[in-house]
């Protein structure tokens, strides 16, 4: 069954739909963020950030992408406040990137595609009792996104990338510590919010984006340093991750808050 997936994985987006309907669903993300639609809301608080740098733990290649997990069993790196009914803890980020410079975010705005897009994962640790069982809940994940737009190379990345080099092949996983994912915040705070899914199979409608409208910065050589990343394991025929991003997908009369 995991291969049968795999292979579809490799399909690409417009084949998700035969093995995952919701791919057809009105709840899917990302979207295109139409500025002259979002919607005010004064009612919309500012978010609260606290995540530890000792809660993280490892990089772990899966595939697709990496993840940098973080230690969950307790609320140490929580997110609360803004569009959230309560505390959502940190579990792991993960970025996306694209074929070329010139594309690769998910979310797009104005029609206006970044280099590459961070995900920030968080699952609802009142209502839950783990990130599986929150994975498939309307309320279960608040995933905190941050453009990353191509210019100057970015110092908060370079642990990031040096890590990468110890898990070049699929499944791979390597200790990664002490880092502070706060580092790679922009300056303002300020955010749209809208109701989605996830971006990559299972696509499930779970999710409570939370998107800051400043990007940070990306080089053309760490960008590079992302395509290096492989699908294949220890072994096969190198097949580097080109890209990984979803295109964006109809809005089905949701509205985007700020
Ligand atoms: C089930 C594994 C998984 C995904 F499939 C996924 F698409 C995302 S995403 N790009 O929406 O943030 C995750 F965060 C994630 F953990
Ligand atoms: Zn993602």
């Amino acid at each position: 069954k995991a291969s049968k997936k795999f292979f579809f994985f490799c399909l690409g987006p417009d084949h998700w739909h035969k093995l995952y309907p919701i791919a057809n669903g009105d709840h899917q993300s990302p979207i295109d963020i139409k500025t002259k639609e979002v919607k005010k809301d004064a009612s919309l608080g500012h978010l609260q950030i606290t995540w530890k740098p000792s809660t993280c733990k490892e990089i772990v290649n899966v595939g697709h992408s990496f993840h940098v997990n973080f230690e969950d069993k307790d609320n140490q790196s929580v997110l609360a406040g803004g569009p959230l009914p309560g505390n959502y803890r940190l579990c792991q980020f993960h970025f996306h990137w694209g074929q070329t410079d010139e594309q690769g975010s998910e979310h797009t705005v104005d029609g206006g595609k970044y280099a590459s897009e961070l995900h920030l994962v968080h699952w609802n640790s009142d209502k839950y009792s783990s990130r599986a069982e929150a994975f498939d809940k309307p309320d279960g994940l608040a995933i905190v996104t941050v453009f990353l737009k191509l210019g100057s190379g970015n110092e908060n990345l370079k642990d990031v990338l040096k890590a990468l080099d110890s898990v070049k092949t699929k499944g791979k996983k390597a200790p990664f510590s002490n880092f502070d994912p706060a580092s790679l915040l922009p300056k303002s705070l300020d955010y749209w919010t809208y109701n989605g899914s996830l971006t990559h199979p299972p696509l499930h409608e779970s999710v409570i984006w939370i998107i800051f409208k400043e990007p940070i910065t990306i080089s053309s050589e760490q960008l590079a340093h992302f395509r290096t990343l492989l699908s294949s394991a220890e072994g096969e025929r190198p097949c580097p991750i080109l890209s990984n991003h979803r295109p964006p997908q109809p809005l089905k009369g949701r509205v985007v808050r700020s």
